[in-house]
């Protein structure tokens, strides 16, 4: 391996670009080694000023550039099977931004392909498990002093969602956020979900089902409520509340700079991931890095990637059949028995 980890990043849209800035100036240890991206312009942009890196229109001919030893996939989720698969057939470490495959079916696929190579791969990109408060609430849940979790109420809101997002993607683009974080802060399984939705706002596109309400019950008897809102206008949040036997806690309060201004006084809301979650990528792809140098894998693995895609496609079910949905796990292959949950 050489001194500084050569990462080739695959897509150069929002998530790629941000990620190409942070591989080369917010974390340590890693370069850009090459970028690639269909839409050309955006990938010689993303790379603009960066020593040595290469662009590429295709994603296979990014993972042979000189260089590469690692992977950055930030391409739309339908595009991250094959980018796996191919970065797998190479023997490359991956960080895959979720979801990691938005169908289950080819989620096992992913999941088949690193158990059969016998060592871990991948670390899928979700970073709620690297954010200092979300760290904070399952340190709490873990040390048991609240008792055992009873609920978990969580928000996500977005001001506005992108053009084509559809109503399915509320549930496995937005919700599997909190998919992955209820599986990691409980230790358990979802095993069913219910989706009810109220008049669709005035401010959603035509014909987007949007807001939603998810409601998951575990294997450990906890239930978890999701307000999904992903045209509210009027800020980026999220939140999760832990109910307990003894006690509750809370992540996620807007608790930033408060702002006293012509009589009244107000915390400012982030209007944008990018935002709420900066240190969150940061330390996310810091780890990545740091493991990745030593040889091993760390973070989300793409077992619990392929949780999220089961548990979100049973959402997208049942939001569309009204009813309870139960979900359907593949058994876990021996690679993923220790997850680090
Ligand atoms: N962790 C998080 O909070 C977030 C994660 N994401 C995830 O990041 C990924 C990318 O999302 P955005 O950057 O918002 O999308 P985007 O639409 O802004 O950018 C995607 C880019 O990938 C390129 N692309 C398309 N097919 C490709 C291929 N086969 N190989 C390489 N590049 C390809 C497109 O031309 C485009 O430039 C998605 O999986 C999304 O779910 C997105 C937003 C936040
Ligand atoms: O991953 C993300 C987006 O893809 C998704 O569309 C948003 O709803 C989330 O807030 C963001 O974190």
């Amino acid at each position: 391996m050489s001194e500084l980890l050569g990462v080739a990043v695959l897509g150069a849209g929002h998530m790629g670009a941000d990620h190409v800035r942070r591989l080369d100036r917010g974390v340590s240890g890693a370069r850009v080694a090459a970028v690639a991206d269909p839409d050309t312009a955006r990938a010689k942009e993303a790379a603009a000023g960066i020593d040595g890196v290469t662009v590429h229109a295709e994603a296979e001919a990014a993972l042979d550039a000189p260089g590469v030893e690692a992977v950055l996939i930030a391409s739309p989720g339908p595009a991250h099977e094959e980018a796996l698969l191919a970065a797998f057939a190479r023997g490359l470490p991956v960080l895959c931004e979720k979801p990691m495959v938005p169908d289950s079916e080819g989620a096992l696929r992913v999941v088949e392909a690193e158990a059969r190579g016998g060592r871990r791969l991948a670390q899928v990109g979700f970073m709620r498990r690297y954010d200092a408060e979300y760290r904070r609430l399952k340190r709490v849940l873990d040390d048991g002093r609240l008792g055992r979790p009873l609920m978990l109420h969580c928000v996500h809101r977005n001001v506005s969602s992108p053009p084509g997002f559809t109503s399915a993607m509320l549930i496995d683009s937005s919700v599997s956020h909190e998919i992955d974080a209820a599986r990691w802060l409980l230790g358990q399984e979802l095993t069913a979900v219910t989706v009810l939705r109220p008049r669709p706002s005035g401010g959603a596109p035509q014909g987007l089902l949007d807001p939603q309400f998810v409601l998951f019950e575990t294997d450990g008897g906890a239930l978890v409520d999701v307000e999904i809102f992903v045209n509210c206008g009027f800020g980026y949040q999220v939140r999760c509340e832990a109910v307990c036997e003894h006690g509750s806690a809370r992540a996620g309060e807007d608790h930033g700079l408060l702002l006293t201004t012509a009589g009244t006084a107000g915390a400012e809301v982030p209007q944008d991931y990018l935002v709420r979650f900066a240190d969150a990528y940061d330390r996310e792809v810091q780890a990545w890095v740091d493991a990745t140098r030593q040889g091993r894998a760390t973070g989300p693995t793409a077992w619990d990637g392929y949780a999220a895609s089961a548990v979100a496609e049973a959402g997208v079910r049942a939001l569309e059949s009204g009813l309870r949905t139960p979900v359907d796990l593949a058994p876990r292959p021996a690679l993923y028995t220790d997850t680090g949950r």
